[in-house]
């Protein structure tokens, strides 16, 4: 490295204090600002000198995972103006970012592997894959030689060692990501288990590499937004599944900088997964209580902002039934020797759409973020309160405002701008995020945590389907469940950077997080839920589906216990007649759902399957598996198509 990291002044190591300087030909006279190096294991040891040789940072701060360590942080951060206290809580922090950094980056996000077919599937010429960007082995290397040597310079490169899943659990992986971002680094204590107890369960063992650096380093030649360092032009999120290593660069913002949530827990795990005989999976988990106490669990796969948070911690809006959550973002799925399915949530904590939650639609999530949360791109009120669409009633209330005192309300924001209800724009970016705790969640599930993971009884498939897909329906089997995952399609969310609102292919809603090639990821689902393996029931929900002037036909949130009721009655079996088949699947028989109290719901059009939507929809959907599965589509789904085709063609 050209640069001599010990001629830099103090203020340049965010005030650091030289605890001791190793001198190892490994670490390069780079100093530690906190931790004790030399009781690291060889194996990480190594990753640190080697990668702090290579990024040039300021010093080395090897992460306890302390409540200490994360309050001299949040000191930090605030005094340099990166968050700001949100006074009306406890210890609850607003960041505002560039707003260039709202958001991961699907254009910036690659999977690198030698074979380019490891990664994307067989799609024709002329077709750019969608479900995963490919990268050569050759120019990773050109694109991580102009962006990761010296990248750290005159910043302290953070060690954050952390388990995915209980430490030392049969289901659970470690991984430590070497940082530059303090707000990651609080990020990653709250959605990982982090610090010294995950070292002392690693010993010698592999861990999965995770290198991610904002990508500017000092003395800055851009200038900085915010106090947010971030380099949008230069932004890359790599992963090279086989060396189980990411390389995330140019982004603060969670998705492409909490590594261990997608690009670890979905892109690399999925991996890892197929390996070893396992679903990494973009699922919520929940236990679902019905008055007679019994208790079955749910996974359910939506795309990004469409509902898995609000699923998993519902509040029923019939008596009698009990909803707990296990995870709301990722589950990690392996089959037992008894042959059930088991789940584990591999997070700690919840990274939640701000926006739309309120104490009405998401009272569980509201509870959880009363403390020790961290709110990002969201608005802040003149009370020092959180503020985002959404809150107007419940703001109002609280206050005992008139609509006049509401409409003069100083509200910051997320751009640091003076703003009032009434005024364009928006005072929340739809993208901004919660940072909690999951323990905090008053609906946590007693076994959240129990290494082995919970039993899961039915997977659910949904999206945004504004038109032509029904409430609920249930699939034939298990190919044929897994062929409607593969349908699975959404109207595009602020998520990612995508903008308007197209209707999208979003398969398992794993798109955005696949790290191997789809069509292989489509046998692995086959071949696991064969005998003696007993694969769960599939489902799909719709919860958005719309009248012709673009109003919600369902209730949605708390009224979704109707349609589980539903989903576990059939679960269940027994002799119960509830269910008519169609083309689609099994759907509801009129009467079913329990719909007391609810305003008049226009079943007819809530539940309907347009022949024409539907053969549209199969064409438009034969074309996508077509051009972007190829010939990796295994023949089983090939065949259930055909099979779908067929009954809608004679509806
Ligand atoms: N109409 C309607 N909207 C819903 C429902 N559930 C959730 N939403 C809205 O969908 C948006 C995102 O929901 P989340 O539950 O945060 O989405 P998620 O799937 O957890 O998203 P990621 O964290 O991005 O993976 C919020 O703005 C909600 O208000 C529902 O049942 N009906
Ligand atoms: O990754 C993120 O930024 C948040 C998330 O859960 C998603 O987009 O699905
Ligand atoms: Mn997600």
């Amino acid at each position: 490295m050209a640069q001599d990291c010990r001629s830099l002044r103090p203020m340049e190591t965010d005030g650091f204090q030289v605890v001791t300087e190793v001198v190892t030909h490994k670490l390069n006279h780079i100093p530690i600002f906190k931790g004790d190096f030399a009781s690291l294991s060889p194996k990480v040891q190594r990753f640190v000198a080697e990668k702090a040789e290579l990024m040039n940072p300021a010093g080395i701060y090897i992460c306890d995972g302390s409540q200490k360590e994360y309050d001299d942080i949040v000191d930090k951060l605030v005094e340099r103006g990166v968050l700001t206290p949100l006074k009306a809580y406890e210890n609850n922090y607003l960041c505002r970012t560039d707003p260039r950094d709202v958001a991961r980056v699907e254009s910036k996000t690659w999977m690198v592997t030698k074979d380019k077919y490891d990664s994307v599937c067989h799609t024709p010429d002329g077709v750019r894959p969608i479900m995963g960007q490919w990268m050569s082995e050759e120019q990773f290397g050109v694109e991580l030689d102009a962006r990761f040597p010296g990248c750290m310079a005159g910043r302290p490169m953070y060690v954050v060692p952390y388990s995915m899943g209980p430490i030392g659990g049969p289901l659970s992986k470690i991984g430590i990501e070497l940082t530059d971002s303090s707000y990651v680094v609080l990020c990653m204590r709250t959605m990982t288990r982090m610090g010294q107890k995950v070292l002392d369960a690693l010993g010698d063992q592999d861990f999965v590499r995770c290198i991610h650096s904002v990508g500017l380093p000092r003395p800055v030649k851009q200038k900085v937004i915010n106090h947010w360092p971030c380099n949008p032009e230069k932004v890359m999120i790599a992963h090279r599944p086989k060396e189980r290593e990411i390389w995330s660069f140019g982004s603060g913002y969670g998705g492409n900088s909490i590594l261990g949530k997608k690009c670890f827990a979905l892109r690399i795990a999925c991996n890892i997964g197929r390996d070893e005989g396992w679903l990494a999976e973009h699922m919520l988990i929940m236990g679902v209580t019905n008055p007679e106490g019994e208790e079955k669990f749910i996974a359910a796969a939506f795309p990004s902002a469409c509902g898995k948070t609000n699923l998993a911690m519902l509040t029923p809006t019939v008596p009698g039934w009990k909803v707990r959550v296990v995870g709301d973002d990722i589950a990690w799925m392996k089959f037992g020797a008894d042959g059930r399915l088991y789940a584990i949530n591999p997070e700690a904590g919840f990274f939640g759409v701000a926006p739309g939650t309120s104490h009405k639609t998401n009272a569980m999530a509201m509870e959880s973020f009363q403390k020790n949360s961290i709110f990002t791109n969201v608005a802040e009120t003149a009370d020092g309160e959180y503020f985002w669409e959404g809150l107007e009633k419940e703001l109002k209330e609280k206050k005992g405002y008139t609509d006049e005192q509401l409409k003069h309300l100083e509200i910051t924001n997320w751009l640091g701008e003076r703003w009032h209800i009434g005024d364009e724009g928006k005072a929340a970016h739809p993208n901004s995020r919660f940072t909690a705790p999951a323990a905090q969640c008053p609906t946590i599930h007693p076994d959240w945590e129990a290494p082995q993971g919970v039993p899961i009884d039915a997977i659910v498939f949904g999206g945004r389907r504004p038109e032509g897909v029904p409430l609920v329906f249930e699939s034939f089997s298990w190919e044929h469940g897994i062929l409607v995952g593969a349908l699975v399609k959404s109207e595009t969310t602020a998520a990612a950077e995508f903008t308007g609102k197209n209707v999208m292919h979003d398969p398992m809603a794993m798109r955005p997080f696949m790290g191997y090639n789809y069509g292989k990821y489509l046998e692995h689902w086959i071949k696991l839920g064969k005998a003696p393996n007993k694969a769960p029931k599939i489902f799909h929900v719709n919860w958005f589906r719309e009248t012709k002037d673009h109003k919600f036909l369902w209730p949605g949130f708390g009224d979704n216990i109707r349609v589980l009721d539903w989903i576990l009655r059939r679960v269940s079996g027994g002799d119960e007649d509830i269910a008519v088949e169609t083309a689609i699947g099994y759907v509801p028989k009129r009467g079913t759902i329990n719909l007391d109290g609810l305003p008049r719901i226009d079943w007819n059009e809530l539940m309907s399957i347009p022949k024409a939507y539907w053969e549209e929809d199969i064409d438009e959907s034969r074309h996508f598996l077509d051009s972007q599965v190829g010939s990796d589509l295994p023949k089983p789904i090939r065949d259930e198509l055909d099979k779908l085709e067929k009954r809608v063609h004679s509806l």
